[in-house]
Formats: C-alpha cells, sequence, structure tokens
C-alpha cells in the first residue's frame, strides 16, 4: 500500500538521521527557533481564495516534475505570485525532497511552511520545527488514532499548527474531533493514487465554519480553483501546477480563478 511504504521510509529515514543527531540535539535545536508563525492568520477565510504553493520535485503518481535545484527561489516565486502559506515535501525516496529544501525556503519567505511529509513521530515534529517549520501535515490515514491525537498536541505545544488531511467522510470526523484547525481534504486517495476532483465538495459543508477548509491536490488549471472554491474552500494546496512554467504568472492566474466571495463564510477567529 503506498501511503503504509511511504510512511514506514520516512520514519526509517528519520531513525537513520537520529543515529547522527539525537533526540535531544534536534529537540534543543527546535526550541532554540523563533516562535513558528500563527499559521491560521495567514490562511484565515476571506473574500477570495488562498493558495499554499508546494515545492514538489516528483511523485509516486507523476514521478519527475521538476528538478527545481533552488527551493528557496522557487518559494520566494511563489510568495511573489501571492501565496499565504509555502508546502515543501521533505520525503526523500518518492518526491525528492530534504530537511534542507525545508531550512532553505524557511529561511527565505515570510509567509509560514507546511512540512509536508509522512509524519509518525515526535522526532519528525521537532525535525520541522528545528527547520523553521510552521505547520505540520498529519494524515489521518496513516496514523493510529493515538499517535495522531499524541502528534496532534505535540505540533501545538510546539506552536505550530497541524494540517489534519482527510480523504473519506469518516477520517473527517476524526480531525473534526480532534478539534484540527486546518482540515484538508485530499483528493488524491494516497492507497491507490486515484483522483477525485469532487470529494472536496461532498465533504466540505461537513466541515465546521471554525475550521478553515483546504482542498488538496488535482488543480491543473484556472477551472479547477474555481471549482474547488465554489465548492467552499478557503484554501487549496497546489503543486504539480506550479513548479513548472512561471510560477508568479500561474499564480496571479489561479488566484484571479478564487476571487469569489463565498455568502455567509465567516472569518475564523
Ligand atoms: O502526489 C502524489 O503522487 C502523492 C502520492 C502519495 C502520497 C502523497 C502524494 N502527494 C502529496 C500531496 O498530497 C500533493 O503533493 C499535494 O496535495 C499537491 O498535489 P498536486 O497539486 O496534485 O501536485
Amino acid at each position: 500500500m503506498v501511503l503504509a511504504d511511504l510512511t514506514a521510509g520516512a520514519v526509517a529515514d528519520a531513525e537513520r538521521r537520529a543515529q547522527s543527531r539525537p533526540l535531544a540535539q534536534v529537540e534543543s535545536d527546535a526550541l532554540a527557533r523563533p516562535a513558528a508563525k500563527d499559521a491560521l492568520s495567514f490562511l484565515a477565510p476571506a473574500d477570495r481564495v488562498k493558495i499554499i504553493a508546494e515545492v514538489k520535485r516528483a511523485s509516486p503518481s507523476r514521478g519527475p516534475l521538476a528538478s527545481i535545484p533552488d527551493p528557496a527561489l522557487q518559494a520566494s516565486l511563489y510568495e511573489t505570485g501571492g501565496a499565504s502559506a509555502i508546502s515543501v515535501l521533505t520525503e526523500e525516496r518518492r518526491f525528492g525532497g530534504s530537511l534542507a529544501d525545508l531550512e532553505a525556503v524557511t529561511a527565505r519567505v515570510s509567509v509560514p511552511v507546511l512540512r509536508k511529509d509522512f509524519i509518525a513521530t515526535r522526532y519528525q515534529v521537532l525535525e520541522a520545527r528545528s527547520a523553521g517549520a510552521d505547520l505540520v501535515l498529519l494524515i489521518v490515514a496513516g496514523l493510529d488514532r493515538s499517535v495522531l491525537e499524541e502528534l496532534f498536541a505535540f505540533i501545538t505545544e510546539l506552536g505550530m499548527t497541524p494540517l489534519v488531511e482527510t480523504h473519506s467522510a469518516d477520517e473527517l470526523e476524526v480531525a473534526i474531533d480532534l478539534g484540527a484547525p486546518l482540515i484538508g481534504v485530499n483528493a488524491r486517495d494516497l492507497t491507490t493514487l486515484e483522483l477525485d476532483r469532487d470529494l472536496f465538495g461532498r465533504l466540505s459543508d461537513r466541515i465546521p465554519d471554525t475550521a478553515v477548509k483546504i482542498a488538496e491536490s488535482a488543480v491543473l488549471s484556472p477551472e479547477d480553483v474555481t471549482h474547488y472554491r465554489s465548492a467552499g474552500a478557503d484554501v487549496v494546496l497546489i503543486g504539480e501546477a506550479l513548479v513548472t512554467g512561471d510560477p508568479v504568472a500561474t499564480l496571479t492566474r489561479f488566484l484571479d480563478a478564487g476571487s469569489i466571495a463565498l455568502p455567509g463564510r465567516k472569518k475564523t477567529p
């Protein structure tokens, strides 16, 4: 199963890193960092869609996408284009990412940065904070409930914001029970890699208005952004469409396409 393999590989890679950088060291590096940015204020619902733009070199579903020799430059172009946050895929084996990418990006941009990886241990969370991350992804389908709750609390304790990712009504219930402030619905089934761009629209009404509603994956055109926005997305997370061509121009077109006010949608506290 893709998700289980990705998670096992990410945990094994973190265990390897822990041999040269023990937990006590990464913890002290994490605690020495300036406070994480308040991601919720950057991603709060507004009269237009917001975008989390992803630094993504490759993926299991699409293979190599772009070499991205300078991830910090890529991220700064995203910021120039109007992204409200940056996602950095740090998984090494199938996405070609690294913690060094994350560290380079957090050093360059002023918007919050998400560590996008297959997080299953406190060590990985501490690595995220020590590299300057403001947000950490937790995938409901990849974690036992007790681990999910523990990591959610730990991320919050470290001053970061968890983005809780779901792909079904049942997983959404878990995210809501946790009190997740940012709830993502990924169009991609991480066990089969199939895409369902309509899933967000089927689930979005169930997400409480107190949470920021994030549609993830499968945006290739401005029409896809309009589709998600019209279905109630506060934020859209986009990878593949931004890593080639001119990301500033693409983001401008995407933001224009999501410039639609959602009647009745109030700002989160
Ligand atoms: O992208 C994949 O193939 C993939 C496979 C297995 C687990 C996760 C995967 N991607 C992570 C993501 O969720 C996306 O990178 C992100 O939502 C952006 O998606 P896209 O705009 O479709 O590149």
